[in-house]
């Protein structure tokens, strides 16, 4: 097997006195697809920020292709939780492709002219050629999405990072993006590190899971990772995973972190069936 693009090992991860997740350890390799899944607060997002070398760890190490994390890193792309963009924006497809090539987004501006056939390249890979010239706030949350994507890709990372990439899009687009992101891991062997609270869209390409609830973690395969009696570890209450017409139905997840790890202390309400978070 080729050499992990990223390697965590024993890393932790705190706020203060405020701890995230410590012990973690995992590879991720080059087409490797791992699904970051786990209740709000859990550290996903603080996770993918570690990795950009943008928030130190408390303890252990991070690698990028075997070397430690920093900001700006060209072997990473990121596709950031979606934001609401203002209409009236005056930034077209293609400015917010180039932003992604020269490193604006991040703030580490690299002085240069961008070749427009790179530009080109990414938004026809990710289907939003036609976009081009549209300014990006008249874009419906799909079209957005996609562009998001092409700014990921322009570098030509060796891993893409996607921070709930699905939020408030519909099926179809959720489709779309999800099958464009798998499509991106095959063509190049790109590893994905993608942050979900809906694991169903993405099922079918998932190689990996990593779990984390209560400061504790679980990698490993789909099953091994999304049953009954992991959860019910991890989270300290009963949960009930069921599969159900190719879907995962999880009952049971404590509405907030705090109704983790205290058995009995939730009351019924929370326990209803839901969509895996
Ligand atoms: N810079 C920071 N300083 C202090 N606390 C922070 C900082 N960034 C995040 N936190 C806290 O750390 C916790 C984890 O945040 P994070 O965004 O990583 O969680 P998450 O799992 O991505 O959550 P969500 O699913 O809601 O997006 C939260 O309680 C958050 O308030």
């Amino acid at each position: 097997m080729s050499a992990p693009v990223l390697q965590l090992r024993d890393a932790a991860l705190a706020y203060g006195t405020r701890r995230l997740w410590s012990g973690l350890t995992v590879d991720v390799h080059p087409g490797e697809f791992l699904a970051v899944l786990g209740a709000n607060g859990s550290g996903k997002t603080s996770l993918l920020r570690a990795i950009l070398g943008l928030q130190p760890l408390t303890a252990g190490t991070l690698l990028i292709a075997g070397r430690p994390a920093q900001r700006g890193s060209r072997h990473i792309g990121y596709i950031q939780q979606q934001r609401r963009i203002d209409p009236l924006t005056p930034l077209r497809a293609k400015d917010v492709v180039r932003q992604g090539i020269d490193g604006h987004r991040w703030g580490f501006g690299r002085p240069g002219r961008v070749p427009w056939r790179r530009i080109q390249e990414v938004l026809t890979e990710v289907e939003a050629e036609q976009f081009a010239d549209t300014p990006i706030g008249v874009l419906s949350g799909g079209e957005q999405q996609r562009v998001r994507i092409a700014q990921a890709l322009a570098a030509d990372p060796d891993m893409l990072l996607c921070d709930e990439p699905l939020l408030s899009l519909d099926l179809a687009s959720q489709r779309t993006i999800t099958s464009l992101v798998d499509q991106r891991r095959r063509g190049h062997d790109t590893a994905i590190v993608f942050v979900t609270h809906e694991i169903n869209p993405v099922l079918p390409y998932v190689d990996r899971v990593l779990y984390l609830a209560g400061g504790r973690f679980r990698v490993g395969n789909v099953d091994e990772v999304l049953n009954s009696t992991t959860l019910s570890e991890l989270y300290g209450v009963p949960i009930e995973v069921v599969r159900s017409g190719g879907r995962i139905l999880v009952a049971g997840i404590p509405e907030t972190p705090e109704d983790t790890h205290h058995p009995g202390g939730t009351g019924q309400s929370t326990f209803g069936e839901v969509s895996l978070p």
